[in-house]
């Protein structure tokens, strides 16, 4: 296994910049840098040299092997953020023997190889690098933490489990079946689809916490919904005049509301049109309101061009000249209006689960079809007993690809080891 090394903060000039070294030989190259190595886990300043040349006063490091984030031996440099330092201890690393510069992401699959983090823990660990809100960055910490690893390997027990009781079944096919284990197989393929299906109801509310929410501004032409989306949005994103049909494409803006990733769309006015262009916007603006999470109807007295939707919105625009509803134009009304978007939003927010990606909505719907079939075999009586099994298989190969583990021997040789009927 080689040694590897890289800068692990982001490039330029900063106060501090590190860089981690991983591998079998990552104390001695340390030493070559910084002579005699901090015990672990506590730091040293040392002078780093490249043979008798100093080039920096660094804080230094160390990480024995299986307490460090690779599970590798682990020795980091807190240098001084300046290029010039950075790129003279990359350069007198590459000049120790058995080592090299790290490719993207080697880090944490060496991490994940050593089992210090799991298939979904890595893609929690890229969310939190990408958090931008406090949403997202919870979310991600949760993953991180390891909770849907946690959930996973619970399932799979009471699955593996079930199969080594169906399992058992199956062979005493011909004589006389000991027990029947069909209530305590119902018992855990229940307990685990009770599980799966709310974490599958959950996977595309986080999804949404990752990529965004979309609030969309429909209404008539010149409601107001452009000088809306500016006012939301503190800027001229849009723009706004008193032509009627001035807004074609769907315009995007990206917001953080109490932490939620929103994107607010502004779409064109609807009504019935003869010009081509504004009827080609006006289908555009029908189908991403239709997709949107939320839509606010603003209104200026005309009939809704939509009908809403659970939790929609619905407001009049203009209220300096109608006397009630919102305005862009004056701000009124504006911070009641991201109030019960924001609380629109985060109360959907709050069934978001563990399960955070498309990736692991697919790996749970198969895991939860795989058991539906089950359950009905498990019902039909002993002798679908084999088939049953069958389709607890898959949902454990499910589970498994969910969580990085697609190695079938490892899943035998917890069933044979599971065994527990005698055999
Ligand atoms: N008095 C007043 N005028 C407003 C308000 N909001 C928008 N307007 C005016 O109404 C006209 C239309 O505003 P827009 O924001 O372009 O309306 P829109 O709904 O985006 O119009 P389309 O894109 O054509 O569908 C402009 O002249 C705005 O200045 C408001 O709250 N009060
Ligand atoms: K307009
Ligand atoms: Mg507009």
């Amino acid at each position: 296994m080689d040694t590897i090394f890289a800068l692990a903060s982001a490039r330029g000039k900063a106060g501090v910049a590190v860089i981690r070294v991983s591998g079998p030989d990552a104390f001695s190259a340390g030493e070559v840098l910084a002579g005699a190595l901090p015990p672990a886990r506590t730091t040293g300043l040392r002078t780093l040299r490249n043979g008798n040349d100093p080039i920096d006063e660094a804080l230094v490091l160390s990480f024995s092997e299986g307490a460090s984030f690779t599970g590798e031996p682990v020795v980091e440099f807190h240098l001084h953020g300046s290029t010039a330092v950075v790129s003279s201890v990359l350069s007198t690393l590459s000049s120790v023997p058995g080592l090299r510069m790290a490719e993207p992401g080697e880090f944490t699959r060496r991490a994940m190889e050593n089992e210090r983090l799991d298939l979904a823990q890595v893609e929690g660990l890229a969310d939190l690098i990408d958090s931008e809100t406090e949403a997202q960055r919870k979310q991600a910490l949760r993953v991180l933490s390891g909770a849907l690893g946690d959930k996973t390997s619970q399932w799979r027990k009471d699955l593996v489990r079930a199969t080594a009781l169906l399992e058992a079944t199956i062979d005493f096919a011909d004589e006389e079946v000991p027990v029947d284990v069909s209530p305590e197989v119902l018992d855990l393929v229940d307990r685990t689809l009770a599980g799966v299906r709310t974490e599958t109801a959950g996977a595309r509310i986080s999804e949404r916490i990752r990529d965004g929410f979309e609030v969309a501004i429909v209404g008539a032409p010149n409601a107001g919904k452009s000088t809306l989306l500016n006012a939301l949005a503190g800027r001229d994103a849009a723009i706004t005049s008193e032509v009627a049909g001035t807004t074609r494409d769907v315009l995007e803006v990206r917001m953080d509301l109490a932490g939620l990733p929103v994107t607010i769309l502004d779409t064109a006015g609807l009504r019935e049109s003869e010009d081509v262009i504004e009827r080609l916007g006006i289908e555009r603006a029908k189908a991403r309101a239709a997709d949107a999470d939320l839509r606010i109807f603003l209104l200026s007295g005309e009939v809704l061009p939509m009908d809403p939707m659970d939790g929609d919105i619905v407001v009049q625009g203009k209220s300096d000249l109608t006397g009630t509803g919102i305005s862009g134009k004056t701000g009124e009304g504006l911070d009641f209006l991201v109030e019960q978007i924001t609380s629109v939003l985060s109360e959907r927010a709050s069934h978001a689960g563990t399960a955070i990606r498309e990736r692991h909505r697919v790996a749970l719907s198969m895991a939860q079809v795989a058991l539906e079939n089950a359950r009905i075999e498990v019902q039909s009586g002993s002798e679908r007993s084999e088939l049953a099994a069958e389709e607890l298989w898959s949902a454990i190969r499910a589970l498994d690809a969910l969580m990085g583990r697609v190695d079938v021997e490892v899943v035998l040789d917890e069933i044979f080891a599971s065994f527990c009927l005698g055999k």
